[in-house]
């Protein structure tokens, strides 16, 4: 069997909350802890989970903006921490990010085509025509005019400038899109128009992406699986048709459960997601979400759940709804759906 696009494997990353000789004895925030997963061309991984539970940290590890404290991250079977400067260079080529607020990560004194084109410029020498070329092409396949090309940032509507945002990711075809809460910042009607030209270009590219998101309903309109994380770690994987039919982990239910529900017709399951996350400096000793957890039983307190693969593929990890007498889930996870490979 070939090897994923990309392969995680217990990745783990804790920041020092102290510099100086102080660094090594205190303490460290624990934001990813012992995580894996793996994403095939072509696919949507989604990454869901409250606020500060570790989800951008997978992306800065991803890019290897930061590095890991343990663990490892494979391209293609390649791990990118033996990868040399160029090798880096390559494999970021192939990997881009869509960020939530495209205004702060676009130059505001560039143009459209130059914004568009710049990444292109940095590895390859492009004349005026190329380059104008290259951002009208770019332009079209984000559903904006080639004229567009001349405008500033500051010119254009939030749904815009995400589109140009999307069409610098794409410049450099890449396999790979991280999408980090890309339309958390817009309008419901221009975060639905974004969201079809990423499940487009998709389609028409077999881009495969990781999208971070806290927005359960983003996620059920655009994944193929979803990895629900909770202070740092990974309690359940699973596809979404899987996931949003029937949550196995208290937490992925409590959040389902928390959810606004656009079908009046769908049953809103009746667990509140009660009380704040603790603080991932000091996190509760077994199961961290056992404070929270209307389920929670003596060995949540003092054991860490492992992964469990559940008999319909997902993995979860939670002493109680899937104890781990089945098979410990280990990097395989789980299948890709047919629907990606389309
Ligand atoms: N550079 C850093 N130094 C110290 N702590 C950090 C650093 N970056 C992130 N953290 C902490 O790590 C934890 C995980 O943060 P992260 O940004 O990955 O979470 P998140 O799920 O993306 O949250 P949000 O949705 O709010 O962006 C948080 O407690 C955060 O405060």
């Amino acid at each position: 069997m070939s090897s994923p696009l990309l392969k995680v494997e217990n990745l783990t990353k804790h920041y020092p909350t102290a510099s100086g000789f102080l660094k090594n004895s205190a303490p460290v925030v624990r934001a990813v802890e012992d995580v894996s997963f793996t994403v095939e061309a072509g696919e949507t991984l989604c990454i869901v989970g409250e606020s500060g539970c570790g989800k951008s940290t997978i992306a800065r590890l991803l890019m290897r903006l930061v590095d890991p404290t343990a663990g490892r991250v494979l391209i293609d079977g390649t791990d990118i921490a033996g990868l040399k400067m160029y090798e880096l260079r390559a494999w970021r080529r192939r990997m881009q990010m869509v960020f939530q607020d495209p205004y702060s990560s676009l130059n505001p004194r560039l143009t459209a085509g130059q914004i568009i084109t710049e990444p292109a410029q940095n590895f390859q020498r492009l004349n005026r025509k190329q380059s104008q070329a290259l951002a009208a092409d770019l332009l079209v396949k984000v559903g904006m005019a080639p004229e567009m090309m001349n405008r500033l940032p500051s010119e254009m509507s939030g749904g815009q400038r995400q589109r140009l945002g999307i069409a610098r990711a794409l410049a450099l075809e890449p396999t790979l899109i991280i999408a980090d809460e890309a339309v958390s910042a817009l309008d419901v009607s221009v975060q639905a128009q974004i969201l079809n030209l990423l499940m487009d270009l998709q389609r028409q590219m077999g881009i495969a992406f990781i999208f971070i998101s806290h927005d359960l309903g983003v996620v059920e309109h655009v994944g193929h699986r979803v990895a629900v994380m909770y202070l740092g770690r990974i309690v359940e994987l699973a596809t979404c048709q899987a996931l949003f039919a029937k949550p196995v982990h208290p937490y992925t239910e409590a959040l389902i459960a928390a959810a606004p529900v656009p079908d009046p017709a769908r049953v809103r399951l009746a667990v509140p997601l009660e009380g704040e996350v603790p603080s991932p400096i000091n996190p509760p000793s077994g199961c961290a979400f056992h404070p929270r957890c209307p389920l929670s039983v003596d060995r949540c307190r003092v054991e860490v759940p492992p992964l469990v693969t559940m008999a319909d593929g997902r993995v979860v990890a939670c002493h109680v709804r899937a104890p781990a007498t089945t098979k410990l889930a280990h990097q395989s996870l789980l299948p890709v759906p047919s629907s990606a490979a389309e």
